[in-house]
């Protein structure tokens, strides 16, 4: 018989998940999966219940939470020689990962996904500073900017989701510096003035599904935008641009594909919205290298790249 481990957060977006356990068990109990859970406690702990699945061979990991309780669990399992196939039930408060795979947002949806849907190995990206090595399955980002998600309080997140991240970042607009960069990419060298940096592995990204448009999530490659120094006015402009995926056209945007990214400069780094050290850095894009269940007709589109 198959073996899934459940592994959520009681303390995700608005949490809801714990009420919907026991139709998630039966569910995945129907289509024979031997279902076991685990409730984390605190930071670091889905990524210690994941290494715990890995070592006890689970066939399949479920992270229930938002994007970074998703990020944990990839952490347990991403240097393992055998990994389990992951599942998502977003519950977060962005999803911005669940959204890239096609997952819906009810917990009844993804549940589906997971009981009727199709496995297909993804890229994800590896970053090493500080002496440590670091996986991350969405985003991960350096400036001033992208420092805006972890200073939204939790208890804002629970009530207002995702608008919490818009107003802190309307709140923090004026007050965000350039930051000096230095950044090799794929044997390019770029020196400058940023706002910000991405190394994107998923189109959907911060709830703008358009700031990366031509990712893919099995080409080995990332998408890597740079956000050049712009004043306030200029910084909104760019702003609705990307809400229409129009940004990657404009002088202040460096837009293109890169499988490593070497950081020379010191910055803060932001790993799927969570604080993930300082950088310098590399990141390198590792091809295909978990298995995520997505809904069927999603599997193949990523699979024939339409
Ligand atoms: N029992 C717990 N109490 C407090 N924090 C927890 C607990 N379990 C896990 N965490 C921490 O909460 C962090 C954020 O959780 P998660 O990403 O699941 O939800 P979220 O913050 O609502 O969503 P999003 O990441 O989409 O904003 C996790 O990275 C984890 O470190």
């Amino acid at each position: 018989m198959k073996r899934a481990r459940i592994i959520y957060n009681p303390t995700s977006g608005r949490e809801l998940f714990k009420r919907h356990l026991p139709d998630v068990l039966v569910r995945l109990e129907k289509v024979g999966y031997e279902t076991s859970c685990h409730a984390t406690e605190g930071p670091g702990d889905a990524t210690k219940a994941a290494r715990q699945a890995v070592l006890r061979e689970f066939d399949l990991v479920v992270a229930a939470g938002g994007d970074g309780t998703i990020n944990e669990v990839v952490n347990g399992i991403a240097d393992q020689l055998h990994r389990p196939k992951l599942g998502v039930i977003p519950v977060g408060t962005t999803n911005d990962f669940a959204r890239a795979i096609g997952v819906p947002r009810s917990i009844e949806g993804a549940c589906e996904v997971i009981a009727t849907g199709e496995p297909v190995p993804i890229d994800i990206g590896c970053v090493t500073n500080e002496d440590k090595t670091r996986y991350f399955i969405n985003i991960a980002g350096g400036g001033r900017l992208t420092e805006l998600t972890y200073e939204v309080p939790s208890k804002l997140k629970t009530m207002l989701g995702q608008l919490a991240y818009y107003l802190k970042g309307i709140e923090m607009l004026p007050s965000i510096k350039a930051t000096e960069a230095q950044i090799e990419y794929d044997g390019k060298l770029f020196e400058g003035d940023i706002m910000m940096f991405l190394v994107s592995l998923t189109n959907s990204v911060g709830g703008f599904e358009k700031l990366a448009p031509d990712s893919s999530l099995n080409d080995g490659l990332f998408d890597f935008i740079i956000v050049k120094k712009t004043n306030l006015a200029e910084f909104i402009r760019l702003v609705t641009l990307a809400a229409r995926g129009e940004h990657i056209n404009d002088p202040h945007i460096i837009y293109t594909k890169a499988n490593r990214v070497k950081v020379h400069s010191p910055m803060q780094l932001n790993l799927d919205g969570e604080f993930g050290g300082m950088l310098p850095g590399e990141f390198v894009n590792l091809y295909r290298h978990l298995e995520v269940i997505m809904p069927k007709d999603k599997a193949e589109q990523v699979r024939t790249g339409r």
